[in-house]
């Protein structure tokens, strides 16, 4: 089976959470017919009965083509494509067990935002492991997304990034919906730093807010962030112009922005004095900077490349500092040149 270049096909996604289920709503605007792997029943009941998820999306009514179930074979089966949105920390045991069902020549497309803490793999890297998939039938989505806003249909653009052009050509068809607008790339490597570093950026951002700090604080750290993502993606081999698109600046402004960013909330209650332990027992949603503000520090060392945020938000995540101390010390750091 290989990728229909109409957007008549099944799409699998994986899973029912807040970002699955509102890109669901975009495929099934495009014209796919869509079928979400749950983990829980009440869930996949939820959307087949009332066309809602009303944990992850509630009171939003769900497309009659967005249909979900708990078995992973059916969901699979005859799906073209496939998508994946777990947190990314989840990525390798779950797909680990799916892997067996995808359709021999699906395209599989990442819509997640994290570096595997450990490997510091991304999660394109990931899916090949597991799959054995080789770069064409692998894409990744990424770009200024929340997923609230995209289940009202406001109207937002993203990147699909394929290192194969023609696959993210056809992706790009499948996913262009009448309020999604898709761009294609072929630099897998810098969406998908764009995506995963704003989140490590939003969290110091949403720091300096919780501490009751204003407008120019927290457009210095997202400039500098920017800076700090560039500096590493480009290293690793991303074209900078990438992060200057909008699965860098578009999604870093956005997400850093944002009162629905979970990733900001989760930065605003650090700056407010709440402990990690607190915070991940108030939410049941991800914050994936959380976690991939240690990948990407223990990256970003490993290629000698200086990232001051993302060293400062693992510090203050792991408790051996306060958001205060790393405000302090970010003025406090060595003056240099912007450019350096
Ligand atoms: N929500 C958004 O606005 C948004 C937008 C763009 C990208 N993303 C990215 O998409 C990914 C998923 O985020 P989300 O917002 O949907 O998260 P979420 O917390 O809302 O949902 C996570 C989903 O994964 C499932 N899950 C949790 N642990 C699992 C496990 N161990 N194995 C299998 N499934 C598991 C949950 O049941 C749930 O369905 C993240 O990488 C996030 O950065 C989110
Ligand atoms: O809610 P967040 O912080 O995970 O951000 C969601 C999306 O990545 C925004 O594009």
């Amino acid at each position: 089976m290989s990728l229909e270049p109409t957007p008549h096909g099944k799409v699998a996604v994986f899973t029912a959470g807040s970002w699955g289920t509102a890109f669901s709503m975009v495929l099934a605007d495009a014209g796919n017919e869509v079928a979400m792997w749950a983990r829980r029943d009440e869930v996949a009941r939820a959307v087949n009965e009332q066309h809602e998820n009303p944990d992850y999306q509630p009171g939003v009514e769900l497309p009659p083509s967005v249909s979900a179930t708990t078995d992973v074979e059916k969901a699979l089966h005859g799906a073209d494509m496939v998508v994946l949105a777990t947190p990314s920390q989840s990525l390798r045991a779950g797909l680990t067990e799916w892997a067996p069902f995808i359709e021999k020549d699906a395209v599989i497309v990442s819509l997640m935002k994290g570096v595997e803490l450990g490997t510091l793999e991304r999660m394109s890297e990931v899916i090949a492991q597991v799959t054995g998939a080789g770069p064409e039938r692998i894409a990744v989505v990424s770009g200024p997304n929340l997923s609230p806003e995209i289940a009202r249909r406001e109207p937002a653009a993203s990147v699909v990034a394929c290192a194969e052009e023609s696959v993210a050509k056809l992706i790009q068809a499948r996913i262009h919906s009448p309020a999604f607008r898709p761009y294609t790339s072929t630099d897998v490597l810098g969406c998908e730093l764009g995506g995963a570093y704003k989140n490590v950026v939003a969290l110091a951002v949403g720091m300096a807010v919780g501490l009751g700090f204003g407008d120019n604080t927290t457009a210095s750290v997202i400039t500098r962030g920017l800076a700090e993502t560039a500096r590493l993606a480009t290293q690793l081999g991303a074209n900078p112009l990438t992060l200057m698109g909008l699965a860098g600046l578009g999604d870093l402004v956005a997400t850093c922005s944002s009162p629905l960013s979970r990733n900001r909330t989760f930065g605003e209650k650090l700056g407010r004095g709440m402990t990690t332990e607190e915070i991940y027992a108030s939410t049941r949603q991800v914050a994936e900077g959380a976690k991939s503000c240690s990948s990407l520090l223990a990256l970003a060392r490993s290629r000698g490349v200086d990232a001051p945020i993302a060293e400062h938000v693992e510090a203050v995540v792991a408790g051996r500092m306060t958001a205060q101390q790393m405000m302090d010390s970010f003025i406090a750091r060595d003056t240099k040149a912007e450019a350096d």
